[in-house]
């Protein structure tokens, strides 16, 4: 569990030592083929609920050794775009550093800057500890971030705390905003596969949606993410990013031509 993370991201080909769905058939992030991908016209357009926060309501970021976590209500919910309802959990974020890309999952090949996270529970399950090892329990948006030419309001509202959250373990509380600005505006175009968490404990009960359309950020604010924190008293936190897993006999769906 999130306790006992004593792991690196030095030494990922060893997780599967203390954590043995690591080393299992079903695991993310992976490289997406484009050409081998399967239209689904079933796949609907995700819908989310609940995902404007007033700026009352505030929320806790920490840096917890691996990435930084926004935690999330379990008033937002993913209420399309899956066959049950999902809550979420929290968000994070995946990055390189100032001259490696850091995104988890590739397209052709392709590592992006950097990768949001924003992990659901299904609501089937009375919380999220009970859904966690569950082959349906989770449900994770992912979308890659890349350079652009002007500042992101809403990546802005996590990224000016992150000096304030340098070291390992320290938080904050920040106001409320709408966490679906995180997001792509286009949530119709995706792919979607069954994988797992991309860090110990690995569970494969996720299941997958990672967004077709990027999300920009400036130049600084990418900077900002990949500098200002750190993990064992003073080690930069950056590449927290696994490589890409074995596809084995998964298909990889995607809702568009
Ligand atoms: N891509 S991902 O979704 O698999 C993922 C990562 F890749 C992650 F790297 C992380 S952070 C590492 C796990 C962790 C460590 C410490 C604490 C804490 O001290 O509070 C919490 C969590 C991380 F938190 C998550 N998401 C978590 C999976 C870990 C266990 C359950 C928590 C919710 C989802
Ligand atoms: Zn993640």
């Amino acid at each position: 569990g999130p306790g006992d993370s004593h792991w690196s991201y030095e030494e990922p080909e060893r997780w599967g030592e203390h954590y043995l769905a690591c080393s299992g058939t079903m695991q993310s992030p992976i490289n997406i083929e484009t050409e081998k991908t399967i239209f689904s016209p079933q796949l609907r357009p995700i819908q989310l609920s609940g995902y404007s926060l007033p700026a009352s309501k505030k929320l806790k970021l920490k840096n917890n050794g691996h990435t930084v976590v926004l935690e999330l209500p379990e008033s937002l919910a993913i209420t399309g775009g899956y066959a049950q309802q999902y809550r979420a959990v929290q968000l994070h974020l995946h990055w390189g550093s100032p001259t490696t890309a850091g995104s988890e999952h590739t397209v052709n090949g392709k590592r992006f800057a950097a990768e949001l996270h924003v992990v659901h529970y299904n609501t089937r399950y009375d919380s999220f500890k009970a859904a966690v090892a569950q082959p349906d329990g989770l449900a994770v948006l992912g979308a890659f971030l890349e350079v652009g030419p002007r500042e992101n309001p809403f990546y802005q509202e996590i990224l000016k705390h992150l000096r304030k959250i340098q070291g390992e373990d320290e938080e904050v509380l920040v106001p409320g905003f709408n966490i679906a600005g995180l997001l792509p505006d286009s949530l119709h175009l995706y792919f979607r596969y069954n994988g797992s968490l991309t860090t110990p404990p690995c569970f494969q009960s996720v299941t997958w949606t990672v967004f077709n359309q990027t999300v920009m950020l400036s130049h600084d604010q990418i900077s900002v993410l990949v500098t200002s924190l750190q993990y064992d008293y003073g080690k930069p936190l950056q590449n927290n990013f696994r490589l890409p897993q074995g596809l084995h006999k998964r298909w990889v769906l995607a809702s568009f031509e």
